[in-house]
């Protein structure tokens, strides 16, 4: 064993992903000997709390509505998503069940890891079923997450899962046993060791997903989610389903991603890192003061532009007067709303258009400062 793997096999508490292509057949649909074969490893882990991330609801779904490969819009994706995880949930029971083990449903989009009353809500959940002895198998929330609010991956989902958590390490799990310097199809590629940094990966050919109509987002989220993980101290192993066993033990296998930032304890790591921010509003020069000297909140007095369609609770961009991003935060109001407020105190907007308007424009809590 390598010595950086240390804090592998010393992980407590650990975020498990899987992906489609690892849970399914190759005509379609679940596949439960490997959905067993995955089992029959997580309940030996004795003394850790696992987890599972499991993507292929669908995958599972496409069949029993007589769909033959995953369709196009997002409608039947959610429609063969709400078929498929009841399938998969119903597999994960009856899988678990063998050892006498409970699973529990989790089903989160992007807004439930970072607004405070929905992440202390997912928080509290999830340690409430370790406690009890339950397995949490999480998926994202297909049903209600739409283009703007989805994950798009369950890659990234794991990562801030993860960060949730304040998990010791997390293992994304796929039909390839790790990254490789190009297509893993060529002969000529190779499967690298460890990343130790965003300079390893220059030069790396990151594809697509494999099997067409399975996975999603190929390599290139594994790599953006091992990232994310690594920002926030959490190492993050790469490999094959088949793996999963020595990949838990700290064993050589598949690509170990080192950690390179210090555990972040904030809530907002999906506002920094994996949002795609809807809109803008530009902040005078004491308003940018406030929010990144003061640590305030953004009020309507400050601002003296917006920009786009957001609506209330989307992630927005803080500019500058020169345009420079400051900050991201989640908005209180949408963008249609705001040009009648600006430049006013939320007293006076108190007082003339109800107490609603007393609110901030982004509560300092649902902020975060971006690096300059
Ligand atoms: N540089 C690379 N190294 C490894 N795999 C790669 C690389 N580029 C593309 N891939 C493809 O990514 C696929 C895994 O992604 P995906 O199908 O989305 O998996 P999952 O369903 O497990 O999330 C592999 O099957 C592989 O063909
Ligand atoms: N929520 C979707 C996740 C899709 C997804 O991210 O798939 P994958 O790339 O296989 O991890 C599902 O369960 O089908």
């Amino acid at each position: 064993m390598t010595a950086a793997r240390q804090d592998v096999s010393d992980a407590r508490r650990i975020v498990v992903k899987i992906g489609s292509s690892s849970l399914t057949t190759a005509a379609g649909g679940l596949d439960a000997d490997r959905v067993d074969a995955l089992v029959d490893v997580l309940v030996k882990q004795d003394g850790r709390q696992i987890v599972l991330v499991s993507s292929g609801a669908i995958a599972a779904g496409l069949a029993p509505l007589g769909l033959t490969g995953r369709p196009r819009d997002l409608a039947r994706q959610q429609a063969a998503a709400s078929v498929g995880q009841g399938l998969l949930l119903a597999r994960y029971t009856a899988s678990f069940a063998r050892y006498g083990r409970r699973v529990g449903q989790v089903l989160l989009t992007t807004t439930d890891t970072s607004r405070r009353a929905h992440y202390r809500n997912a928080y509290r959940t999830l340690d409430q079923l370790f406690a009890m002895g339950a397995v949490p198998v999480v998926n994202e929330n297909d049903t209600v997450a739409t283009d703007e609010i989805r994950f798009g991956d369950n890659d990234r989902l794991a990562a801030l899962v993860a960060h949730l958590v304040k998990a010791d390490l997390l293992v994304l799990l796929s039909d390839v046993d790790g990254l490789y310097d190009g297509d893993p199809a060529r002969p000529t590629s190779s499967r690298v060791p460890e990343v130790t940094g965003p300079g390893d990966l220059a030069g790396i050919e990151l594809g697509r997903a494999g099997r067409a109509g399975v996975g999603t987002g190929g390599m290139v989220t594994k790599v953006e989610a091992a990232g994310i993980a690594n920002e926030a101290g959490i190492p993050v192993v790469l490999t094959a389903a088949s793996q999963v066993a020595d990949a838990l033990s700290g064993a050589a296998t598949g690509t170990y991603f080192r950690p390179t930032g210090r555990r972040a304890t904030g809530r907002l790591l999906w506002l920094a890192h994996a949002s795609v921010p809807r809109g803008a509003v530009v902040l005078d020069a004491g308003a940018v003061r406030a929010v990144t000297e003061r640590g305030g909140s953004l009020l309507p007095a400050g601002i003296t532009g917006v920009i786009g369609e957001f609506v209330a609770g989307e992630p927005i961009e803080l500019r500058d007067e020169s345009g420079r991003a400051i900050a991201r935060g989640l908005v209180n109001f949408d963008a249609r709303e705001l040009p009648r407020l600006l430049g006013r105190s939320t007293r006076e907007l108190a007082r003339e258009l109800g107490p609603d308007y007393e609110r901030e424009v982004i509560h300092r809590d649902d902020l975060v400062l971006l690096r300059a």
